[in-house]
């Protein structure tokens, strides 16, 4: 991965300071994906790290997740699954509740959207506390599929939410980070 294309990628996006909430530095993904450069800059290094590993299906995490998960999986050749907010899918769920940064919330996912035959990458845009990450990992492991690693465009290292993930024998990747600034 190359540095100027990681520094393009890190350039395209735009911090809000006190959004949603004082003392918050909101890290806005939209400037990056209106940006068609930064857009597939950003899908190309994802595919070159994690093609040809195995995963039979990506996982992303309404709502940003989905726009990186799904660019993704497609061009991996495998399924995707949205985790929703509650009361969006249809059909039999798992569902798990997590903190925010700025809140608490939950998601779920199909029963059948997973198995023990899947090898599952998780994928959000940003990673700051873990909370959401985990509880997706948390809903693929409930269907007893395996989670090995997770993907983001974006973390925030102070935040701790790496650390969380590598203790329950998750590896993190990001393309960026954000650390005290
Ligand atoms: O690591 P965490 O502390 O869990 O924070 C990261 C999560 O927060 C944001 O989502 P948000 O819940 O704001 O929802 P959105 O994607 O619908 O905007 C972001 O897109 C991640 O999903
Ligand atoms: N600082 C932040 N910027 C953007 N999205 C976030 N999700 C949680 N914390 C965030």
């Amino acid at each position: 991965m190359n540095d100027a294309v990681l520094a393009n990628i890190k350039a395209s996006i735009t911090t809000i300071p006190d959004y949603p909430k004082a003392g918050i530095m909101f890290r806005d993904i939209t400037s990056l994906i209106q940006n068609n450069q930064a857009f597939n800059q950003t899908i190309d290094c994802l595919v070159a790290q994690f093609q040809d590993q195995g995963y039979t299906k990506v996982l992303g995490a309404e709502a940003r997740g989905f726009i990186f998960g799904a660019a993704l999986a497609h061009r991996l050749n495998i399924g995707f699954i949205p985790a929703r907010k509650p009361n969006k899918l249809p059909r039999e769920t798992v569902s798990q509740e997590y903190q925010l940064e700025y809140g608490t919330d939950a998601l779920h996912i199909h029963k059948d959207a997973v198995s023990s035959n899947d090898n599952v990458l998780v994928v959000d845009d940003l990673i700051a506390t873990g909370g959401t990450i985990i509880a997706a990992i948390n809903l693929v492991r409930q269907l007893g599929a395996t989670v090995t690693d997770a993907a983001f465009v974006v973390a925030l290292p102070d935040l701790g939410g790496e650390d969380k993930l590598t203790a329950l024998n998750v590896k993190p990747f990001s393309l960026i980070s954000f650390e005290g600034e």
